[in-house]
């Protein structure tokens, strides 16, 4: 939240900016063994867009009703919308630092700027080729799936802008594993009526969120120290399908273990789930496998968890990088 250096929180801005930007640059990042993403040919750069300012110079539009040094909610819309024709780079950290460094460097009394872009993914499609299905190019399916989404404050600093605070996430991925969970040995006492569970049907909805050591490392996807959304995403599936988890707490533990470990440029990891098993209906054909759930109904549980570099060598972890691959302490590896 914007603040002023007296204390007073004091911001406006524009929201739902859908910015729609075509042929931005494309992203290359390095290969990671659980992903097979290693870019983003960026042909549709895509965001909706948060942005909002704080100075001490705005205190009057707030006190006294003086406009005199309010850009136009509708102006920085405007702003923001050109800006993506001028981009050149190819991530969208890059993208935001560099609204928000013009706009300090446009309008003098600006002190702070926060911003946050969620991409809005399109999907490439395959067409007919001469030697088999080929990647169209220039048909895209809108996806209503997980996406990336990046955040940030910035500071007026003596060149361009100081990075207060910057995150990058991935929100609403949404995953079940059919088998393979359970949720038992908790707490049972005169409140409990929840059986426990040997093989649940995890759903879980998941927002992901990591820091960088060097926040610029996700401005400029060029120093290829990049850690795109998709690779987050497909690691983040890789250990749900190799842990036999005994509860969500664990697992996003392990994915974030695994995160810190798979990409050494980032500081910290941060997760939020929310618990979406899915209820039972019909149990378990012994022969066929078949069963029958439903929708759970509310309410429902979540966990959250922060992890920093320390903790890939704290003992209490007990974190293996090979977990992914083969039996960890806790897990067995999935067929
Ligand atoms: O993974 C879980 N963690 C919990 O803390 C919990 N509590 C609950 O009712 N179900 C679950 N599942």
């Amino acid at each position: 939240m914007l603040r002023l250096r007296n204390g007073r929180t004091l911001y406006y801005g524009k929201g739902d900016v859908l910015t729609y930007r075509t042929y931005a640059a494309p992203l290359e990042v390095p290969a990671i063994p659980e992903s097979a993403f290693t870019g983003d040919a960026n042909v549709i750069f895509a965001h909706n867009i948060t942005f909002a300012v704080s100075g001490e110079s705005l205190m009057t539009s707030f006190s006294e009703g003086d406009n005199a040094q309010v850009v136009a909610t509708d102006s920085m819309k405007n702003f923001i919308l050109r800006h993506a024709a001028t981009y050149e780079g190819s991530t969208t950290e890059g993208f935001l630092a560099y609204i928000g460094e013009a706009f300090f460097a446009k309008y003098a009394h600006i002190s702070a700027i926060e911003v946050r872009g969620d991409r809005i993914p399109f999907q490439s499609l395959s067409v007919r080729g001469d030697e088999g299905p080929r990647e169209s190019g220039l048909v895209y399916r809108r996806s209503h799936n997980d996406h990336a989404h990046a955040a940030m404050e910035l500071r007026r600093a003596a060149e361009g802008a100081g990075v207060v605070e910057q995150w990058s996430g991935l929100s609403d991925l949404q995953l079940i594993k059919v088998s393979g969970s359970s949720f038992h040995g908790f707490v049972r006492d005169e409140y409990t009526t929840l059986p426990e569970s040997f093989d649940r049907p995890l759903f879980i909805f998941l927002n992901i969120q990591w820091r960088y050591e060097d926040p610029e490392d996700a401005w400029d996807g060029s120093r290829g120290r990049y850690a795109p959304a998709e690779q987050v995403r497909d690691l983040a599936q890789q250990a749900f399908h190799a842990y036999e988890s005994p509860s969500i707490q664990y697992l996003i533990t392990r994915i974030g273990l695994h995160m810190l470990d798979r990409f050494p440029q980032l500081a910290e990891v941060r997760f939020e789930s929310n618990n979406r098993t899915w209820e039972t209906i019909v149990d378990r054909d012994p022969v066929t496998g078949a069963s029958v759930f439903t929708e759970p109904r509310p309410p429902f549980g979540f966990q959250g968890f922060a992890m920093t570099r320390a903790d890939l060598t704290d003992p209490q972890f007990a974190f293996d990088a090979d977990g992914l691959h083969r039996p960890s302490a806790k897990g067995v590896a999935q067929p």
